[in-house]
């Protein structure tokens, strides 16, 4: 369970977050659903311990990440924004490589990239080197990577931004078995479609600060609009409350 408590950060004149709170829950999946320029990478970056909120706090099933960022990282599995592979590793040795920093055993790591190359759907591809891969092939050794101790808290920066219609699927579905493992899932996105398909919980983002919070049902009915695309336009342009 992740939960965020008034984070802010500024970069210069910019206050890029502004005091978001938000609570994700084990056994769900949670979005933090903003434009472009609203704050989701910013926030998430905090959430996971790279940058440091000038204030509030994030914890991670309980522990401070500000106290004690490296046991709150290793509760979590993050795709960052930038999903740099290792070009000349396949994408088993990327996730092998991670499972090693994680202080994992061969035979452990062994077992779960075989588990997740099947239920990612990467047979086809996980003994090439990633140096060429597509886009959505480099998406899915990054969750691999990322996800290889399996972690509690899976944690994804806009998972499907570019991905053809196949891989969406494959991702949406390998989250939605992860949610029902118990898994604490947030991730951030500015696709309505993406949202309104996984999610049980939302977040809206606006120019850094927190809009509105619920399930979909909830923000159509507090917006009185009928499909998420609306309800979201009309809660950032008339300043919803969360
Ligand atoms: N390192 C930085 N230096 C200066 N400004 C930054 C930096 N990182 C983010 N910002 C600014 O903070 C604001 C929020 O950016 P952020 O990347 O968090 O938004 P986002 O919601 O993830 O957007 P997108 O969907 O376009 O990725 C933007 O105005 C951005 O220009």
């Amino acid at each position: 369970m992740i939960h965020v408590d008034q984070i802010s950060k500024s970069f210069g004149e910019v206050q890029a977050v502004k005091n978001v709170s938000l609570t994700a829950e084990d056994g769900k999946i949670t979005a933090l659903l903003g434009a472009n320029g609203a704050g989701k990478t910013t926030s998430m970056r905090m959430i996971y311990a790279l940058i440091t909120p000038e204030t509030g706090h994030v914890t991670v099933d309980g522990i401070d990440s500000k106290n004690d960022p490296v046991a709150a990282r290793a509760r979590m599995g993050v795709l960052p924004d930038a999903r740099g592979l290792y070009k000349r590793l396949t994408a088993r040795e990327n996730i092998a490589y991670f499972g090693r920093l994680q202080g994992m055993s061969e035979s452990d790591i062994q077992r779960r990239a075989d588990e997740l190359i099947e239920r990612l759907g990467m047979s086809k591809f996980a003994d090439r080197q990633t140096d060429g891969f597509s886009q959505g092939q480099r998406v899915k050794v990054a969750i691999a990577r990322a996800l290889v101790h399996d972690p509690q808290n899976i944690l994804l920066d806009e998972p499907t931004n570019g991905l053809d219609v196949m891989s969406t699927r494959a991702i949406r579905a390998f989250l939605r078995e992860e949610k029902a493992r118990g898994k604490c899932i947030l991730f951030s996105s500015h696709v309505m479609q993406e949202v309104s398909a996984v999610c049980d919980e939302i977040t809206v983002v606006d120019a850094g600060v927190v809009r509105a919070v619920g399930s979909e049902a909830q923000l159509l009915e507090m917006s009185g609009q009928h499909n998420l695309e609306d309800a979201f336009v009309h809660l950032v342009t008339q300043g919803g409350d969360a």
